[in-house]
């Protein structure tokens, strides 16, 4: 798949490891009260974040990566419990306990701050009865952006998505689903947070714009900040992620450097993910994935995987794999294997 390789090598060399993690996830999980149900939305998640780096969360529908973002950002209903930490170490500020440190903390300097969010569906986000002019200099003027500066900096975040300034002129109503898409990453982008959650930034896109927010948010990790892209789309995740973390049925199944999951993905539903893409074997994994209101004591892939024995029956701990990479599966492919 050298033709989705855009990305050259050295882009991916500037992650700084060694730095204090910006984020750090530790067994977060997600659970929703139905009237008769408990869905098991994210189980026991563990993640580290490092400044510059550009990690892609993938996976199936429903597994669980919008409410993943939703929770870091204490943007879930009422019906939500969330256990488990998920600490936040921004640049110049005090750690912070996305889990634990309550509303007002999260209104007041987490959320569009310290953690930008592109919102999955942006057109129902953004306010009916501002134009994004509006929108977008009301934003820059919570962050610190004089009354005169505000409006060029706007048509700068235009351009820099992809909008022509004119766009920004428009009701929400009127703009497309990639003009309200791209004015969904202007206003996250707007306040320059050094972590941005973008869940599906590239809906609506055609290719070429697709690209160019892809690039986007690379430069931004390579000048420092971070960026968790939820993605349906491999060849995205591959053209621009450090490190990707693929989730199945609410847990993070296997977690490693982008070059290495590409070149030898070691869980069978990752190979699996792989195999379904049009440039490999474009054959979709079998099955479906089980429903989050009855998971199995053990691996919930098991019933749709070709590894499978009696002992999948019981929850495969998470080891690791090469020099960073984690993964949970009692049967992995051995390294190196075509998938
Ligand atoms: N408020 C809620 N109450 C009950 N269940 C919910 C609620 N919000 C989400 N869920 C469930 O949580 C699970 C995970 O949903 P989520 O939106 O995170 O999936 P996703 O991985 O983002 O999928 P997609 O790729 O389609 O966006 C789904 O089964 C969904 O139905
Ligand atoms: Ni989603």
């Amino acid at each position: 798949m050298t033709a989705t390789r855009a990305a050259p090598a050295t882009t991916r060399t500037r992650t700084r490891t060694d730095d204090p993690a910006l984020l750090e996830v530790d067994g977060l999980t997600v659970r929703f009260r139905l009237r008769d149900a408990v869905v098991q939305a994210v189980t026991d998640l563990h993640l580290t974040v490092h400044p510059g780096e550009l990690l892609a969360v993938v996976g199936e529908s429903g597994c669980g990566k919008s409410v993943l973002a939703h929770a870091l950002l204490g943007l879930l209903p009422g019906n939500a419990t969330v256990t488990g930490r998920a600490r936040l170490r921004p640049p110049g500020g005090d750690v912070v306990d996305l889990v634990g440190c309550g509303e007002r903390h999260l209104a007041r300097t987490v959320r569009g701050r310290a953690v930008g969010l592109v919102p999955q569906s942006p057109a129902t986000a953004l306010t009916p009865v501002r134009t994004g002019r509006h929108l977008l200099v009301e934003t820059l003027r919570a962050h610190g952006h004089t009354r005169r500066d505000a409006p060029v900096a706007a048509d700068r975040v235009a351009v820099d998505v992809g909008l022509l300034p004119d766009d920004l002129d428009r009701y929400p109503h009127e703009l497309s689903g990639g003009m309200a898409q791209r004015l969904a990453t202007a206003l996250a982008l707007a306040p320059d947070p050094p972590l941005l959650l973008a869940d599906e930034p590239t809906t609506g896109l055609d290719r070429p714009l697709v690209d160019h927010t892809l690039d986007l948010l690379r430069r931004r990790c390579d000048s420092g900040a971070a960026v968790l892209l939820i993605t349906h789309d491999l060849a995205a995740a591959r053209r621009v992620a450090d490190t990707v973390a693929v989730m199945y049925a609410s847990r993070i199944v296997e977690h490693r450097p982008t070059e290495a999951l590409f070149a030898a993905p070691a869980h069978p539903y990752t190979a699996g993910l792989l195999d379904a893409l049009p440039d490999r074997a474009f054959r979709p994994v079998p099955g479906h994935p089980p429903m989050l209101t009855d998971l199995p004591a053990g691996c919930a892939f098991a019933p749709r995987c070709g590894r499978a024995t009696d002992g999948c029956a019981t929850l495969p701990a998470a080891a690791t794999v090469g020099d960073s990479g984690r993964l949970s599966c009692h049967h992995p492919l051995p390294a190196g294997a075509v998938a």
